[in-house]
């Protein structure tokens, strides 16, 4: 893992990729980017509009862009949206050029953690138990292809989370 100075979260919605990599950023003093939110900024326009707009496709093809620009900066610790490994370009930036930690939970965590906030356009639908398990099944596959390190997430806090990942980076490669 030695030389690869990114920090790439994947993980599916409500994983905590965006929380946790605040934290983590934070904790090793490295700059913190959220692809969601980048994207976002320059659009001027929210993710659920995007979608609405664009649809699915579109906006994978933004994240797309969006990730080929962001995985080439250094010394970032960079928060992805959970579908951003469905594409192949996005998985292999992800994958070439930083270290790639999986955050693992339930889909009962998922649920309780995205149950408020409504602007995951996936799961703004009368079964998002229905939709997370299908989407689980499509994408973890994909996340532990290009996982260096897996890190459960269902019964830690925030901090202890990324106090984990911190001394996992530490570790020499097994
Ligand atoms: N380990 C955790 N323990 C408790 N709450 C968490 C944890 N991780 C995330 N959360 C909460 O779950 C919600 C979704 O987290 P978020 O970081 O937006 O997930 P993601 O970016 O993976 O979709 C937030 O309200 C956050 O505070
Ligand atoms: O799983 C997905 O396809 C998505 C996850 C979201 O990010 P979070 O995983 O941060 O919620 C966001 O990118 C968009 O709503 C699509
Ligand atoms: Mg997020």
């Amino acid at each position: 893992m030695k030389g690869k100075r990114n920090i790439f979260l994947v993980g599916p919605m409500g994983a905590g990729k965006t929380t946790i990599g605040k934290q983590l950023a934070e904790i090793l003093k490295l700059e913190f980017v959220d692809s969601d939110h980048e994207l976002e900024d320059r659009t001027g326009a929210p993710i659920d509009w995007i979608f609405d707009i664009e649809g699915e496709d579109g906006f994978r093809k933004r994240e797309e862009a969006i990730l080929e620009e962001l995985t080439q900066r250094q010394g970032i610790v960079l928060a992805t949206g959970g579908g951003a490994i469905v594409s192949d370009k996005s998985r292999n930036f992800l994958a070439a050029r930083g270290v790639v930690v999986y955050l693992e939970t339930s889909i009962e965590q998922q649920l309780e953690r995205t149950r408020r906030d409504k602007r995951r356009p996936l799961i703004q639908n009368d079964n998002p138990r229905g939709t997370l398990e299908n989407l689980m099944k499509e994408r973890e596959p994909l996340y532990l292809e290009i996982a260096d390190l897996t890190v459960a997430t269902n019964i830690s806090s925030v901090k202890s989370v990324a106090k984990e990942i911190v001394e996992l980076m530490e570790q020499p490669i097994a």
